[in-house]
């Protein structure tokens, strides 16, 4: 008597991704209970159930599930917000601070549903998440019916959902142990990358993934750039870095590794780590191409992830896996290097491998969970079909299917996608809530983007000293030195504080007047801090007026230590032009009338042809204070012998 079963899927091309490679042409899977129960023709599965229900796939390929082994689901809802950025440009000029203001649980858990339609009907069942408030992305995925591995993420700066790391690290144990258990979603912390955690993050991090028995999720070697500070901070790579503390002593999954190196690779294999590359966010974000061909020669587990949306910009595993077979070929000129079904398995049964889920998913094998795709063959962009070589089916699915081809999808057994339609997900509402939120961080940008103060305020830690500053310059000549004696060595006329530098100026010029300046300052008189400290400071036009004697008084200066490359600032603000100044300075505080005020001899020349200036400056807080700082620098100027005609009116980057 026929068996009764909950659903067969049948007449299709199975291919099943198992270690023989079995692939069945006119084939069919039995489900039952949400897992595989059989696999094997068509005619044979037929005679022996009796299923409720019975899905055909005629013209259609029956694979499985495809697994995308890295992303932040939930930045679906930045899709598209920014774009040709580098990485840091990308990261900390853009996602963090539109994150830190727009990243809660409503956001997480509507941009979670957004990106779980999305990868449903393009054949996604499984996917490995790493972002803030995890919850929400489990509590949408469970609710889309999805398979996840879903990592709160922690780190040492202050996170939308943690305003401390001891903070994240609590949340992640609650975050576990809320969801711990469940059969589909597997909650656990993702320590963000070495560059933004330290030694203790990834070590409690680590404690805690072996407390469950849940793998730890992270960003390794992703660019060169973080591979060589890392090498020049720590003196090792990113990845040797990760095993020192900690990461691999438990199952792990790297999500990039584009620049591991030969060492790298035999760590990562030794480990059983799995490593994610991304191809299209590795070529957006220009981080380059990851060593798919030695990973895999090399015996890595390799799997393949999509990224956040707001750095591929889709989350369409079909372009991965193409792109994974594409780009070793073409870096290589060798077009064997990674062949249509190695690429294909590394979103099947080498992805799941690398997700530490091999024994659940990644190929149709009885036993395994009922997690299937059905996808059409015969579109016009991928008809006709050969079927002489038992590979041409991998070419098919690699070079020539799409997302859209996939017409069903079930996870355990439960179809989620039925002839294209998402049944557990209602796709008209939540295109509705994303764009709401969209449009709340679309203003908030277009405000941002026009106000250098918003921008300089979004990469944190800026003093905002709206000051009045008065400051006089003159040109010297030969008599330079004898002039700055009369004035520094003149009754009532205290030294608090002598100084010598050399500072290197980089100024940002705006058409509207704003200026920004970079400054390196390198002391070298004696018992000086030998590290460079490096300020941005906002030149905001504000309310400038002229005082007596050529004495500028401006409003508004805005100072940061800054944390990042010059290069970085120009990508992020894009001047419309940049001028550079390097000047020896010779500086004295004093007090004068109860009043502090800087003397800088400065020299933009070189030995042989020295350009010398005096510049007087203060702050402060008071237009009245100003102007009566202003008749006493007069006062300084007549102490120094320096006449009105020797003033200058500019400032040095206009001279
Ligand atoms: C770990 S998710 C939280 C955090 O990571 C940021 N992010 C997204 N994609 C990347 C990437 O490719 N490298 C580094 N960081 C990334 C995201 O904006 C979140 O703030
Ligand atoms: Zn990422």
């Amino acid at each position: 008597m026929a068996e009764q079963i909950d659903l067969l899927l049948t007449g299709g091309t199975v291919v099943t991704m198992d270690h023989a490679g079995t692939i069945l042409s006119d084939g069919a899977v039995a489900v039952h209970d949400g897992a595989i129960v059989a696999v094997g023709p068509s005619a044979a599965l037929a005679e022996r159930y009796h299923p409720n229900e019975v899905i055909d796939c005629h013209g259609c390929a029956i694979i499985p599930g495809l697994i995308n082994g890295h992303a932040h689901v939930p930045m679906s809802l930045l899709r598209g917000m920014v774009a040709d950025q580098q990485l840091d440009v990308w990261l900390f000029g853009y996602m963090f601070p539109v994150e830190s203001q727009f990243v809660d649980a409503e956001f997480v858990y509507v941009g979670t549903l957004l990106s779980c339609a999305e990868m449903l009907r393009g054949g996604t069942t499984t996917f490995v998440d790493m972002y803030y408030f995890e919850e929400e992305v489990a509590r949408a995925a469970e609710e889309a019916g999805m398979r996840a591995i879903c990592g709160q993420t922690v780190m040492r700066l202050p996170t939308p959902d943690a305003t401390s790391f001891d903070e994240g690290l609590d949340r992640s144990r609650r975050f576990i142990e809320q969801w711990h258990g469940h059969p589909r979603i597997i909650p656990t912390v993702a320590p963000h990358a070495p560059y933004t955690c330290t030694d203790r993050i990834y070590r409690e991090a680590a404690a805690l993934c072996a407390e469950y028995g849940v793998p730890l999720v992270t960003h390794l070697s992703e660019t060169a750039r973080e591979v060589e500070e890392s090498i020049s901070e720590r003196e090792v790579t990113p990845i040797r870095y990760a095993k020192r503390v900690g990461a691999f002593d438990g199952a792990c999954i790297a999500a990039h590794c584009v620049h591991a190196t030969d060492d790298d690779m035999r760590l990562l294999r030794e480990a059983g780590v799995g490593a994610v590359p991304c191809p299209t966010s590795n070529l957006k974000l220009a981080s380059g191409v990851a060593p798919y061909k030695r990973m895999i020669d090399s015996g890595v587990k390799v799997g393949l992830g999509t990224d956040g949306p707001a750095s591929n910009d889709d989350q369409d595993m079909f372009t991965e896996i193409q792109l994974a077979a594409l780009l070793p070929k073409g870096i290589s000129g060798d077009p064997t290097a990674v062949p249509a079904r190695d690429a294909f398995a590394l979103a099947t049964c080498w992805g799941a491998k690398a997700v530490h889920l091999d024994h659940l998913v990644g190929s149709i094998e009885v036993g395994k969970r009922a997690d299937l795709v059905v996808v059409q063959l015969a579109r016009l962009h991928s008809a006709p079909r050969y079927t002489y070589s038992p590979d041409a089916i991998y070419s098919h699915l690699v070079y020539s299917a799409r997302a859209a081809d996939v017409r069903d999808v079930l996870v355990d057994g439960r179809v989620l996608v039925r002839n294209q339609d998402l049944v557990s997900l209602d796709e008209r509402d939540i295109l509705h809530r994303s764009q709401q939120i969209a449009a709340r961080i679309d203003t908030f940008l277009a405000r941002r983007e026009r106000n250098l103060l918003a921008k300089i305020l979004a990469i944190g830690g800026v003093q905002q000293d709206e000051i009045f500053e008065i400051q006089v310059k003159a040109r010297l000549d030969a008599e330079a030195a004898a002039v700055v004696a009369r004035l520094i060595n003149a009754p009532g006329v205290q030294i608090t504080k002598a100084s010598e530098r050399t500072q290197y100026d980089t100024y940002f010029l705006f058409a509207n007047g704003e200026r920004i300046r970079i400054r390196e300052d390198h002391r070298s008189d004696p018992g000086a801090r030998p590290q460079p400290k490096y300020t941005i400071t906002l030149i905001a036009p504000g309310e400038r007026g002229e005082l007596p004697s050529a004495i500028v008084l401006s409003r508004a200066r805005y100072t940061a230590a800054a944390d990042h490359t010059v290069r970085f600032y120009r990508e992020y603000f894009q001047p419309d032009q940049i001028a550079e100044r390097e000047k020896r300075r010779r500086r004295w505080r004093i007090l004068y009338k109860e009043h502090d005020f800087a003397i800088n001899f400065d020299n933009f020349g070189r030995d042989s042809a020295p350009e010398l200036y005096l510049e007087i400056k203060s702050r402060t807080w008071s237009r009245r204070d100003a102007e009566h700082r202003a008749e006493i620098i007069g006062e300084l100027l007549a102490i120094a012998g320096i006449s009105e005609d020797a003033l200058l009116k500019q400032e040095y980057i206009d001279l």
